[in-house]
């Protein structure tokens, strides 16, 4: 794993992969079904991942959080930046800092939570949370107005944020306000696309931010990583060609569920055996299954 401080130059470099993560039959952390997740990553160009929603970590315990940790650091390669998550309640993320500065990670995100806060009040937090780590935090936006421009303003005049995941779902992204409204206040070159291939043209070249996440990077990562430098190079065309090439995966995960169906469709690619997903949420049925089959059929990934 690339260690010391994080460096935001690398946000253009590589999609941010948002792995699901593999657990045995036990429910235990499966290292070794992880690794290939990983390696299958970084044999596709990618560099960088984000342990975040897609492992499901907003309900993980201190001492999974510490196997995961541990994990991390030993399967990456040593050009690979990765970012774990903590929270999303206060309590759980300060105590897992406690747990982070045993291990050399540049940034970690604090996942979002919509119940008992109020904008102000998360900035105290991703304040006081930044403070005790002695590095700033990765901010991840996924409900409107969650953060108001003028608090992110002054996290930022206080060092508190290395970079900001932009996650709003819009109907049509290029109609953002509240985007627009944070690019006046924080740099373009440190919000990245939080939401996947569908809406990153539109938020790469239209709100000049930089890079964008990815889950379905994970059955798929060359593509993804094509789509990047298409978007990068202007090539408008090939950009929208691979984001069609997504669209049947993505547009299950819309309608079932994002995290749920992106773990298995994880395992039917054959890019590793991810077993049970973590409590609270369940696999998916058979029937979804034979869907997600043939998604992946029509991206060429499966028979
Ligand atoms: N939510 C998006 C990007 C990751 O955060 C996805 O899963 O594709």
């Amino acid at each position: 794993m690339k260690t010391g401080p994080f460096n935001p130059a690398l946000l253009p470099e590589s999609v941010f992969a948002v792995p699901p993560l593999a657990r045995d039959s036990d429910y235990q952390i499966d290292a070794d079904e992880n690794e290939k997740i990983i390696r299958y990553l970084e044999a596709g160009g990618v560099r960088s991942l984000l342990y975040g929603g897609n492992a499901v970590l907003y309900h993980t315990s201190l001492a999974d959080f510490d196997n995961l940790l541990a994990m991390l650091s030993d399967s990456a390669g040593p050009d690979t930046t990765v970012v774990p998550s903590i929270g999303p309640s206060y309590g759980i993320a300060s105590d897992q800092i406690g747990i982070l500065q045993e291990f050399d990670f540049g940034t970690a995100m604090l996942l979002p939570s919509r119940d008992i806060v109020d904008s102000a009040g998360i900035a105290t937090g991703i304040r006081m949370l930044a403070e005790q780590y002695g590095k700033p935090l990765v901010v991840y936006l996924k409900h409107d107005r969650w953060l108001e421009p003028q608090d992110i303003q002054s996290l930022e005049a206080d060092g508190a944020i290395s970079w900001i995941k932009y996650a709003v779902v819009r109907e049509n992204p290029a109609e953002d306000n509240y985007l627009r409204e944070i690019t006046d206040v924080f740099p373009a070159e440190r919000i990245v696309s939080g939401i996947g291939e569908q809406p990153a043209i539109v938020h790469l070249r239209d709100f000049g931010i930089t890079g964008f996440t990815s889950g379905c990077v994970c059955v798929s990562p060359r593509k993804s990583m094509d789509m990047l430098g298409a978007i990068q190079s202007d090539d408008i065309e090939m950009a929208e060609s691979i984001r069609q090439y997504f669209r049947p995966l993505e547009d299950l995960r819309d309608g079932i569920h994002p995290i749920r169906v992106l773990h298995e469709a994880v395992r039917l690619a054959g890019v590793a055996e991810t077993g049970p997903i973590q409590p609270m949420l369940s696999n998916v049925c058979e029937e979804t299954q034979a869907k997600i089959r043939e998604a992946l059929k029509t991206m060429k990934l499966v028979d």
